[in-house]
Order: C-alpha cells, then sequence, then structure tokens
C-alpha cells in the first residue's frame, strides 16, 4: 500500500498541482441547464469527471451540495465518487468534519474505509474541538494509506476571529490558533512518516492570507517530510495563479491549488478549454 502523500506526490509530477472541486451550486447546476436537483447534481458531477480525465489528477467533491439533497443526494454522490476512483483520480472529500473524538471515529470510517460506499483517498476536517478529537482519523488515515487535510487557516473572511487567537498552554503555547493546527500536522508527519519525503496529513491553507499575520510556519511545513498543503482561495475568491510560488514559498512544490466555481462557469461545453487553460497557466507559475 502506497501511502497518500507518496501517491499525491507521483499524482503531482505527473498532471501538476491543479485539484478541480466539484460544487454543484444552484446557480450552475442551472446555467448548466441542469434541474436543482440529485439528478441535476448527478450529471453535474459525472460531467466534471469526464472531463478531468486525463487532464488533472486531483478532484474535491464538496459533499455539502450532495447532502442537501437527502438520501439520493448520498446516493448520487457514491456514483460520482465510484466514477472518480474509477477515472484514476485521487478523490478528497470535502466534509470538514469536526466532532467530539468518537462520533468524529465514525465520520472518518465513513470516509476513509477501503471498500465503504463514500471511500476517498483524502478528507478534510475541522479541528476546532482541539486537534486530539482527529485521533482516529489519523490512526485510520495511516492504517490504510489515506490522507487528511486539517483546515488551519481557512480563506473565508471571518476565519481570523478564531484562527488567529493565541493559544495559552500545551505544546504550542503562544502560537496562534492556526499556527499551532499546522504545527501539529507538521509534527505528525516528522513522527509518522520518518525518512520519506511526504507525509500524508496535509493542512489547508487559503491563498488569500498573510500567514505571517496568521503564524503559520511555512519552514516547518516544507521540511522532511513535507506536508501537503490544500489551497482554496484562487480564481473566484481572487488569488492568482502566477502567485502561488510567492504566497506558498519552500511548501509550493507541496501545494494542492483548488479550482471550483472559476473552471465550473465555463459550462459543460466549455469545461474541458477551462480545465486546460488552468492547467497550463498553473504550469506557467511553476516554471
Ligand atoms: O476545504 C476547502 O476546500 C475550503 C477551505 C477554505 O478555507 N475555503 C474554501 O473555499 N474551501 C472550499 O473551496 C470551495 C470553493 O472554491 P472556489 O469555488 O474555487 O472559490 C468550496 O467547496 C469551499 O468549501
Amino acid at each position: 500500500m502506497v501511502p497518500f502523500g507518496d501517491r499525491l506526490a507521483e499524482t503531482i509530477d505527473r498532471y501538476g498541482h491543479l485539484c478541480i472541486g466539484i460544487d454543484p451550486h444552484t446557480y450552475l447546476l442551472e446555467q448548466w441547464g441542469l434541474p436543482v436537483s440529485a439528478v441535476g447534481a448527478h450529471a453535474f458531477g459525472l460531467r466534471v469527471v469526464e472531463a478531468l480525465k486525463g487532464r488533472v489528477g486531483i478532484v474535491k467533491p464538496q459533499v455539502a451540495f450532495y447532502e442537501r439533497f437527502g438520501s439520493i443526494g448520498y446516493k448520487v454522490l457514491e456514483e460520482v465518487f465510484e466514477a472518480a476512483r474509477d477515472a484514476g483520480l485521487i478523490v478528497i472529500a470535502d466534509v470538514k468534519r469536526g466532532d467530539v473524538g468518537t462520533t468524529l471515529e465514525a465520520y472518518s470510517e465513513a470516509w476513509l474505509t477501503p471498500g465503504m460506499p463514500l471511500e476517498a483517498d483524502a478528507m478534510t476536517l475541522n479541528p476546532y474541538q482541539g486537534f486530539d478529537t482527529l485521533a482516529h482519523p489519523l490512526q485510520l488515515a495511516e492504517t490504510h494509506g489515506k490522507g487528511l487535510f486539517i483546515l488551519a487557516a481557512t480563506s473565508n473572511p471571518e476565519s481570523a476571529s478564531i484562527q488567529t487567537a493565541r493559544r495559552i498552554r500545551g505544546s504550542m503555547n503562544g502560537r496562534t490558533v492556526a499556527g499551532g493546527i499546522a504545527g501539529r500536522a507538521a509534527k505528525w508527519n516528522r513522527e509518522h512518516a520518518a525518512g520519506r519525503s511526504a507525509g500524508s496529513i496535509g493542512v489547508v491553507l487559503g491563498a488569500t492570507l498573510d500567514f505571517e499575520f496568521l503564524g503559520i510556519d511555512l519552514d516547518d511545513l516544507a521540511g522532511a517530510p513535507t506536508t501537503p498543503v490544500l489551497a482554496p482561495g484562487f480564481g473566484h475568491q481572487g488569488a492568482s495563479f502566477s502567485d502561488v510560488r510567492g504566497i506558498f514559498g519552500q511548501v509550493a512544490d507541496a501545494t494542492i491549488v483548488t479550482s471550483a466555481r472559476s473552471v465550473l462557469a465555463a459550462g459543460p461545453d466549455g469545461l474541458e478549454h477551462e480545465i486546460e487553460a488552468q492547467v497550463d497557466a498553473l504550469r506557467e507559475a511553476y516554471a
């Protein structure tokens, strides 16, 4: 079993850093001429997967846009996941789960257990009930060669009110909440992926942010093994691909650049063209 961090690094080498989000917003379903229902979200998801094949290596379905349709939404999401797995894509389930540890255990089993209908390669997690609530998902990821992306510094403007708060005890005493979470993820990778070039436990860092202000130590994330970064905030939220090296510095090589609305707005007919344009623009930014 190849660990997630190694599979991710291979995929980035082959296809580049781009990850496309499957976010069937109501306005996008309407724009695509699809019904605002599970049936529409199903067709939307399958169409995006088809367009990604051979062009992009990573996909990030946003589960909320399926969950809103109830059990049928989940049924079609299973099929979108299956299509994405069959296409050889790395699937990051964007679920942002967070809870007391014993409940988070069940959430992580849903998304990280091999053979489960919603099996993904990695999931996003919310650590704001305490980093140690993540103990089970961390272990599960290790056992099954899966990955996690833990929210550290999120791209939404409201995030600073919590994420810049300073910790007053524990091993990350004095660091910001965002910096402490990123520090714990990097520490986990050092302890569990020693000797490998990439860890399997990543963090979410919004590309729109000032990492110094947030207390994020990019050197710590870039150290061997690297801590992968999932980076939303490009395109629709304002950050530009051309700034990727400037924003992520020493950890840019381990950064997954995500893009959803700015690609999806191209509509079903313009999708391949827009994906190829974004792949090329990002390659140029990394060149
Ligand atoms: O975890 C995420 O992907 C995420 C974290 C974050 O800090 N900000 C953020 O926008 N996202 C997700 O990224 C997607 C929005 O991407 P755009 O449509 O490209 O802006 C949504 O699914 C968000 O939930």
